[in-house]
């Protein structure tokens, strides 16, 4: 039986599909550059879908795909009560979740803040469970801007290599939370597609404990 993998489509699909060419699975139209959003491997083992991260886990829950690759980041934000297994850590796409704010501005935190972020429950919570009153701007990207323009006080957004904020004079105030990519699966395929879903698992395990 073939299985259905829905990717979160950039960092982690470009990162996943490798590892499976490694592993002798031939997509013979799959390449970074195409604009192809589904790929079927040459023995017909796996179907491959490109899949905006915050959708993975819905095509996942409602059984549109077996199994999928995202940030735990996202599945966190955008799926906290899923009705799907979380099988694996695949420890790639590592970042952490931090506040930061201007390089060398004092933020007080004793006042009402406003917070620019891509992750607004998940800003909202850490705040929260810290008694700080919040109020909280649903950013869609390029969040850095918002302190540097005076939309917010601070940010909350993920940080990997710390470049970006460093290149637009901003600073890590508090690192509160770290994520890596997740494999979920939808409960009826794992017990339907047991052994099959484990081969996959067993192939991405192979590379990931190498990476
Ligand atoms: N520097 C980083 N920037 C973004 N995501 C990162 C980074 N490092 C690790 N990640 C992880 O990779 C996942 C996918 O990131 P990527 O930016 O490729 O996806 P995306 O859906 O295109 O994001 P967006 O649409 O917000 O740019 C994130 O959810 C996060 O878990
Ligand atoms: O610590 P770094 O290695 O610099 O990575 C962190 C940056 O990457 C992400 O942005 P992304 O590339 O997804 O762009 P966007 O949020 O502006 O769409 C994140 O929102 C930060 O801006």
């Amino acid at each position: 039986m073939a299985i259905h993998i829905a990717l979160a489509k950039g960092r982690i699909h470009k990162v996943v599909m490798k590892y499976l060419a490694e592993s002798g699975y031939d997509f013979p139209t799959y390449s970074e550059e195409s604009r192809k959003l589904i790929f079927e491997d040459a023995k017909g083992q796996l179907k491959v879908t490109l899949v905006k991260s915050p959708d993975v886990a819905v095509y996942v829950e409602r059984g549109a795909a077996d199994v999928g690759i995202v940030g735990k980041d996202v599945l966190i934000e955008e799926a906290p009560g899923a009705d799907v297994y979380e099988v694996m850590d695949l420890g790639i796409g590592r970042c952490r979740m931090a506040v930061a704010g201007i390089a060398g501005k004092k933020v007080d935190m004793t006042k009402r803040i406003t917070i620019g972020t891509k992750y607004p429950r998940i800003a909202r919570s850490y705040f929260e469970a810290n008694h700080h009153s919040v109020d909280i701007i649903k950013l869609n990207g390029s969040v850095e801007l918002a302190p540097i323009v005076g939309l917010s006080d601070v940010i909350v957004d993920i940080v990997e290599t710390g470049n970006t904020l460093k290149a637009n004079g901003l600073e890590v105030l508090k690192y509160f939370m770290d994520f890596s990519a997740r494999m979920i699966c939808n409960p009826v395929s794992f017990k339907m597609k047991y052994n099959e879903i484990q081969q996959l698992m067993d192939v991405i395990r192979e590379h990931s404990m190498k990476a």
